[in-house]
Protein backbone atom coordinates (compact mmCIF):
# COMPACT_ATOMS: atom_id res chain seq x y z
CA UNK A 1 0.00 0.00 0.00
CA UNK A 2 0.76 3.68 -0.76
CA UNK A 3 -1.17 5.94 0.74
CA UNK A 4 -1.39 9.68 1.20
CA UNK A 5 -2.29 10.81 4.95
CA UNK A 6 -3.28 13.76 6.01
CA UNK A 7 -4.88 16.37 8.80
CA UNK A 8 -8.18 14.38 8.28
CA UNK A 9 -6.26 10.90 9.02
CA UNK A 10 -3.97 12.05 12.15
CA UNK A 11 -7.36 13.66 14.24
CA UNK A 12 -7.65 9.83 14.58
CA UNK A 13 -4.82 9.60 16.46
CA UNK A 14 -4.68 12.28 18.90
CA UNK A 15 -5.42 10.62 22.34
CA UNK A 16 -7.63 13.10 24.20
CA UNK A 17 -7.41 12.79 28.30
CA UNK A 18 -10.55 11.57 29.80
CA UNK A 19 -11.91 11.82 33.63
CA UNK A 20 -10.06 9.13 34.85
CA UNK A 21 -6.91 10.15 33.87
CA UNK A 22 -3.28 11.13 35.49
CA UNK A 23 -0.34 11.88 34.35
CA UNK A 24 1.56 8.19 34.04
CA UNK A 25 -1.66 7.08 32.69
CA UNK A 26 -1.29 9.86 30.00
CA UNK A 27 1.57 8.40 29.42
CA UNK A 28 5.64 9.69 30.00
CA UNK A 29 7.86 9.88 27.39
CA UNK A 30 11.77 9.82 27.99
CA UNK A 31 14.88 11.54 26.36
CA UNK A 32 18.11 11.05 26.51
CA UNK A 33 19.11 13.71 23.58
CA UNK A 34 21.44 16.60 23.65
CA UNK A 35 24.72 17.04 24.69
CA UNK A 36 26.70 19.38 25.11
CA UNK A 37 27.77 19.78 22.08
CA UNK A 38 24.37 20.18 21.06
CA UNK A 39 22.38 21.54 23.93
CA UNK A 40 19.70 22.96 21.78
CA UNK A 41 17.93 19.43 20.56
CA UNK A 42 17.78 18.51 23.80
CA UNK A 43 15.13 21.57 24.25
CA UNK A 44 13.86 21.83 20.93
CA UNK A 45 12.62 17.76 21.73
CA UNK A 46 11.58 18.80 24.95
CA UNK A 47 9.56 21.10 24.13
CA UNK A 48 7.55 20.11 21.01
CA UNK A 49 6.69 17.20 23.38
CA UNK A 50 5.11 19.08 25.93
CA UNK A 51 3.23 20.92 23.26
CA UNK A 52 2.19 18.06 22.18
CA UNK A 53 0.65 17.12 24.78
CA UNK A 54 1.77 14.10 26.86
CA UNK A 55 1.52 12.94 30.80
CA UNK A 56 4.90 13.48 32.16
CA UNK A 57 8.44 14.14 30.56
CA UNK A 58 11.27 13.05 31.86
CA UNK A 59 14.48 14.16 30.32
CA UNK A 60 18.42 12.29 31.33
CA UNK A 61 21.24 13.75 30.50
CA UNK A 62 24.54 16.01 30.72
CA UNK A 63 24.42 18.98 33.16
CA UNK A 64 24.56 21.50 30.53
CA UNK A 65 21.49 20.57 28.53
CA UNK A 66 19.43 19.03 31.59
CA UNK A 67 19.79 22.79 32.89
CA UNK A 68 18.86 24.49 29.31
CA UNK A 69 15.74 21.75 29.27
CA UNK A 70 14.81 23.39 32.88
CA UNK A 71 14.97 27.14 32.54
CA UNK A 72 12.85 26.80 28.99
CA UNK A 73 10.61 23.82 30.63
CA UNK A 74 10.66 23.41 34.27
CA UNK A 75 7.13 20.57 33.86
CA UNK A 76 9.98 18.37 33.07
CA UNK A 77 11.42 15.54 35.34
CA UNK A 78 15.10 14.72 35.22
CA UNK A 79 15.49 11.35 37.76
CA UNK A 80 14.96 8.18 36.58
CA UNK A 81 11.74 6.34 36.39
CA UNK A 82 8.87 4.69 34.27
CA UNK A 83 8.79 5.60 30.98
CA UNK A 84 6.50 4.44 28.29
CA UNK A 85 8.31 5.67 25.06
CA UNK A 86 11.78 6.98 24.41
CA UNK A 87 13.70 9.53 22.33
CA UNK A 88 16.94 8.98 21.44
CA UNK A 89 20.35 10.82 20.12
CA UNK A 90 18.78 13.50 18.81
CA UNK A 91 21.96 16.29 19.09
CA UNK A 92 24.71 13.25 20.08
CA UNK A 93 27.95 12.36 18.49
CA UNK A 94 28.16 8.94 19.68
CA UNK A 95 32.38 9.86 19.93
CA UNK A 96 31.96 12.74 22.14
CA UNK A 97 29.35 11.76 24.42
CA UNK A 98 29.55 12.08 28.00
CA UNK A 99 29.46 9.31 30.83
CA UNK A 100 26.71 9.95 32.13
CA UNK A 101 24.80 10.23 28.97
CA UNK A 102 25.91 7.29 27.25
CA UNK A 103 24.74 4.94 30.40
CA UNK A 104 21.19 6.56 30.04
CA UNK A 105 21.62 5.83 26.61
CA UNK A 106 22.00 1.96 27.23
CA UNK A 107 19.44 1.89 30.03
CA UNK A 108 16.82 3.49 27.54
CA UNK A 109 17.57 1.08 24.63
CA UNK A 110 17.53 -1.77 26.89
CA UNK A 111 14.00 -1.55 27.58
CA UNK A 112 11.09 -3.15 25.94
CA UNK A 113 9.06 0.25 25.23
CA UNK A 114 8.44 2.24 21.59
CA UNK A 115 11.86 4.27 20.83
CA UNK A 116 12.69 6.50 18.52
CA UNK A 117 16.38 6.85 17.32
CA UNK A 118 17.09 9.87 15.63
CA UNK A 119 20.89 11.82 15.03
CA UNK A 120 23.44 9.72 16.72
CA UNK A 121 21.21 6.59 17.95
CA UNK A 122 20.25 6.08 14.47
CA UNK A 123 22.93 2.93 14.29
CA UNK A 124 21.39 1.74 17.47
CA UNK A 125 18.55 -0.15 15.85
CA UNK A 126 20.07 -3.80 16.70
CA UNK A 127 20.85 -2.41 20.17
CA UNK A 128 17.09 -1.63 21.12
CA UNK A 129 14.80 -3.91 22.87
CA UNK A 130 11.37 -2.47 22.39
CA UNK A 131 9.50 -1.03 19.34
CA UNK A 132 11.82 0.81 17.06
CA UNK A 133 10.88 4.34 14.86
CA UNK A 134 13.57 5.75 12.83
CA UNK A 135 13.65 9.22 12.21
CA UNK A 136 16.87 10.24 9.52
CA UNK A 137 17.19 12.99 7.12
CA UNK A 138 18.56 11.90 3.57
CA UNK A 139 21.88 12.30 4.47
CA UNK A 140 21.70 9.94 7.63
CA UNK A 141 19.48 7.15 5.50
CA UNK A 142 22.63 7.50 2.83
CA UNK A 143 24.98 6.40 5.47
CA UNK A 144 22.79 4.05 7.33
CA UNK A 145 21.64 1.72 4.36
CA UNK A 146 25.02 2.41 2.17
CA UNK A 147 23.59 4.85 -0.47
CA UNK A 148 24.09 7.55 -2.53
CA UNK A 149 21.91 10.80 -1.30
CA UNK A 150 21.12 11.41 -4.88
CA UNK A 151 19.88 7.69 -5.17
CA UNK A 152 17.77 8.56 -1.75
CA UNK A 153 16.70 11.80 -3.17
CA UNK A 154 15.68 10.46 -6.43
CA UNK A 155 13.32 7.60 -5.03
CA UNK A 156 12.70 8.72 -1.07
CA UNK A 157 9.84 5.64 -1.19
CA UNK A 158 12.15 3.36 -2.42
CA UNK A 159 14.72 4.04 0.14
CA UNK A 160 12.39 4.35 2.68
CA UNK A 161 10.87 0.57 2.17
CA UNK A 162 14.39 -0.50 1.72
CA UNK A 163 15.55 1.03 5.15
CA UNK A 164 12.37 -0.06 7.24
CA UNK A 165 13.02 -3.88 5.22
CA UNK A 166 16.65 -4.29 6.58
CA UNK A 167 16.48 -2.49 9.71
CA UNK A 168 13.17 -4.05 10.33
CA UNK A 169 12.10 -1.45 11.69
CA UNK A 170 9.49 1.57 10.98
CA UNK A 171 11.43 4.18 9.26
CA UNK A 172 10.26 7.91 9.01
CA UNK A 173 12.58 9.61 6.24
CA UNK A 174 12.42 13.21 6.21
CA UNK A 175 12.19 15.78 3.70
CA UNK A 176 9.58 18.04 1.80
CA UNK A 177 7.50 15.06 1.69
CA UNK A 178 7.98 12.68 4.47
CA UNK A 179 7.84 9.60 3.63
CA UNK A 180 6.91 6.53 6.67
CA UNK A 181 8.40 3.02 5.32
CA UNK A 182 6.83 0.07 7.76
CA UNK A 183 8.84 -3.24 8.08
CA UNK A 184 5.71 -4.97 5.41
CA UNK A 185 6.34 -2.41 2.64
CA UNK A 186 3.40 0.20 3.57
CA UNK A 187 4.00 3.47 2.91
CA UNK A 188 2.39 6.95 4.38
CA UNK A 189 3.30 10.10 2.15
CA UNK A 190 2.88 13.45 4.27
CA UNK A 191 2.66 16.73 2.53
CA UNK A 192 1.58 19.15 5.05
CA UNK A 193 5.36 21.17 5.49
CA UNK A 194 6.61 24.45 4.26
CA UNK A 195 9.76 24.69 2.91
CA UNK A 196 10.23 27.26 5.02
CA UNK A 197 10.50 24.20 7.54
CA UNK A 198 14.03 23.23 6.13
CA UNK A 199 15.69 25.18 9.07
CA UNK A 200 18.24 23.72 11.96
CA UNK A 201 16.01 22.08 14.93
CA UNK A 202 13.37 20.96 12.50
CA UNK A 203 14.08 17.45 13.10
CA UNK A 204 14.96 17.29 16.91
CA UNK A 205 11.42 19.01 17.52
CA UNK A 206 10.11 16.77 14.80
CA UNK A 207 11.36 13.45 17.49
CA UNK A 208 9.59 15.13 20.36
CA UNK A 209 6.00 15.42 18.78
CA UNK A 210 6.59 11.34 18.04
CA UNK A 211 8.02 10.74 21.23
CA UNK A 212 4.49 12.13 22.85
CA UNK A 213 2.63 10.22 20.67
CA UNK A 214 4.44 6.89 21.12
CA UNK A 215 3.96 7.86 24.63
CA UNK A 216 0.36 8.71 24.86
CA UNK A 217 -0.27 5.45 22.86
CA UNK A 218 1.47 2.79 24.48
CA UNK A 219 -0.88 0.64 25.16
CA UNK A 220 -2.80 0.55 21.87
CA UNK A 221 1.23 0.30 20.66
CA UNK A 222 1.42 -2.54 22.51
CA UNK A 223 -1.75 -4.51 21.41
CA UNK A 224 -1.16 -3.35 17.69
CA UNK A 225 2.63 -2.50 16.99
CA UNK A 226 2.18 -1.87 13.19
CA UNK A 227 0.08 1.76 14.63
CA UNK A 228 4.07 3.19 14.89
CA UNK A 229 3.41 3.59 11.21
CA UNK A 230 0.29 6.01 11.52
CA UNK A 231 1.39 7.53 14.80
CA UNK A 232 4.34 8.94 12.83
CA UNK A 233 2.83 10.25 9.72
CA UNK A 234 0.61 12.23 12.70
CA UNK A 235 3.38 13.38 14.00
CA UNK A 236 4.73 14.62 10.72
CA UNK A 237 1.47 16.04 9.96
CA UNK A 238 1.15 17.91 13.25
CA UNK A 239 4.75 19.52 13.03
CA UNK A 240 3.83 20.29 9.27
CA UNK A 241 0.62 22.54 10.22
CA UNK A 242 2.45 24.01 12.88
CA UNK A 243 4.91 24.91 10.49
CA UNK A 244 2.18 26.19 8.09
CA UNK A 245 0.63 28.41 11.24
CA UNK A 246 4.24 29.56 12.55
CA UNK A 247 5.53 30.48 9.39
CA UNK A 248 2.53 31.95 7.86
CA UNK A 249 4.07 32.36 4.20
CA UNK A 250 7.69 33.85 5.82
CA UNK A 251 10.11 32.56 7.86
CA UNK A 252 9.46 30.59 11.20
CA UNK A 253 11.65 29.63 14.16
CA UNK A 254 11.44 26.11 15.73
CA UNK A 255 10.12 27.58 19.26
CA UNK A 256 7.26 29.14 17.29
CA UNK A 257 6.39 26.01 15.78
CA UNK A 258 6.46 24.09 18.77
CA UNK A 259 4.20 27.46 20.44
CA UNK A 260 1.71 26.38 17.50
CA UNK A 261 0.84 22.91 18.15
CA UNK A 262 -1.45 23.05 21.07
CA UNK A 263 -4.36 25.03 18.44
CA UNK A 264 -3.15 23.10 15.36
CA UNK A 265 -4.35 19.94 17.83
CA UNK A 266 -7.42 21.80 19.10
CA UNK A 267 -8.50 22.55 15.27
CA UNK A 268 -8.10 19.15 14.23
CA UNK A 269 -10.02 17.96 17.15
CA UNK A 270 -12.51 20.44 16.49
CA UNK A 271 -13.13 18.88 13.16
CA UNK A 272 -12.81 15.45 13.48
N1 LIG B 1 20.24 23.36 17.93
C1 LIG B 1 20.77 22.14 17.94
O1 LIG B 1 21.25 21.63 18.95
C2 LIG B 1 20.74 21.35 16.69
C3 LIG B 1 21.30 20.09 16.71
N2 LIG B 1 21.33 19.32 15.61
C4 LIG B 1 21.94 18.01 15.75
O2 LIG B 1 23.13 18.03 15.03
C5 LIG B 1 23.53 16.71 14.73
C6 LIG B 1 24.03 16.67 13.32
O3 LIG B 1 22.92 16.91 12.44
P1 LIG B 1 23.12 17.08 10.87
O4 LIG B 1 21.78 17.06 10.25
O5 LIG B 1 24.02 18.23 10.57
O6 LIG B 1 23.76 15.68 10.54
P2 LIG B 1 25.06 15.21 9.84
O7 LIG B 1 26.19 16.15 10.01
O8 LIG B 1 25.22 13.85 10.29
O9 LIG B 1 24.54 15.20 8.34
C7 LIG B 1 24.62 16.29 7.53
C8 LIG B 1 25.25 15.86 6.21
O10 LIG B 1 24.27 15.16 5.46
C9 LIG B 1 24.08 15.80 4.19
N3 LIG B 1 22.66 15.75 3.82
C10 LIG B 1 22.19 15.12 2.75
N4 LIG B 1 20.85 15.22 2.69
C11 LIG B 1 20.48 15.95 3.74
C12 LIG B 1 19.23 16.39 4.21
N5 LIG B 1 18.09 16.09 3.58
N6 LIG B 1 19.19 17.10 5.33
C13 LIG B 1 20.34 17.39 5.99
N7 LIG B 1 21.57 17.00 5.60
C14 LIG B 1 21.64 16.28 4.48
C15 LIG B 1 24.58 17.22 4.39
O11 LIG B 1 25.00 17.78 3.17
C16 LIG B 1 25.70 17.03 5.37
O12 LIG B 1 26.89 16.65 4.71
C17 LIG B 1 22.31 15.82 14.99
O13 LIG B 1 22.52 15.08 16.16
C18 LIG B 1 21.20 16.81 15.18
O14 LIG B 1 20.22 16.32 16.07
C19 LIG B 1 20.67 19.72 14.39
O15 LIG B 1 19.38 19.19 14.49
C20 LIG B 1 20.62 21.23 14.23
C21 LIG B 1 20.14 21.93 15.47
N1 LIG C 1 12.11 21.48 1.72
C1 LIG C 1 11.41 21.12 2.79
N2 LIG C 1 10.09 21.35 2.86
C2 LIG C 1 9.38 21.00 3.92
N3 LIG C 1 9.89 20.40 5.03
C3 LIG C 1 11.20 20.14 5.02
C4 LIG C 1 12.03 20.47 3.92
N4 LIG C 1 13.28 20.07 4.22
C5 LIG C 1 13.25 19.53 5.44
N5 LIG C 1 11.99 19.56 5.92
C6 LIG C 1 11.55 19.07 7.24
O1 LIG C 1 12.35 19.72 8.24
C7 LIG C 1 12.81 18.77 9.19
C8 LIG C 1 14.34 18.71 9.09
O2 LIG C 1 14.83 17.72 9.95
P1 LIG C 1 16.40 17.47 10.08
O3 LIG C 1 17.05 17.45 8.76
O4 LIG C 1 16.56 16.32 10.97
O5 LIG C 1 16.84 18.81 10.83
P2 LIG C 1 17.71 19.04 12.15
O6 LIG C 1 18.68 17.90 12.20
O7 LIG C 1 18.37 20.35 11.92
O8 LIG C 1 16.77 19.06 13.31
C9 LIG C 1 12.10 17.47 8.87
O9 LIG C 1 10.90 17.39 9.59
C10 LIG C 1 11.81 17.59 7.37
O10 LIG C 1 10.70 16.81 6.98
Amino acid sequence: MDALFGPDDAARWIAVPREGDDKYSRGVVGFVTGSATYPGAAVLGVEAAARTGVGMIRYLGAGRPTRMVLQRRPEAVTVEGRVQAWVLGSGQDPETLDDAARAMLELALGQDVPTVLDGGALDRRADAAGLVLLTPHAGELGRLIGVDVAAIVADPAAAARRAAAEQNATVLLKGHTTHVASPDGELLRVRSAPSWLATAGAGDALAGVVGALLATHAELLAADPAAIAALAATAAVLHGLAAERASAGGPLTILDLAEALPRVIAELLIGA
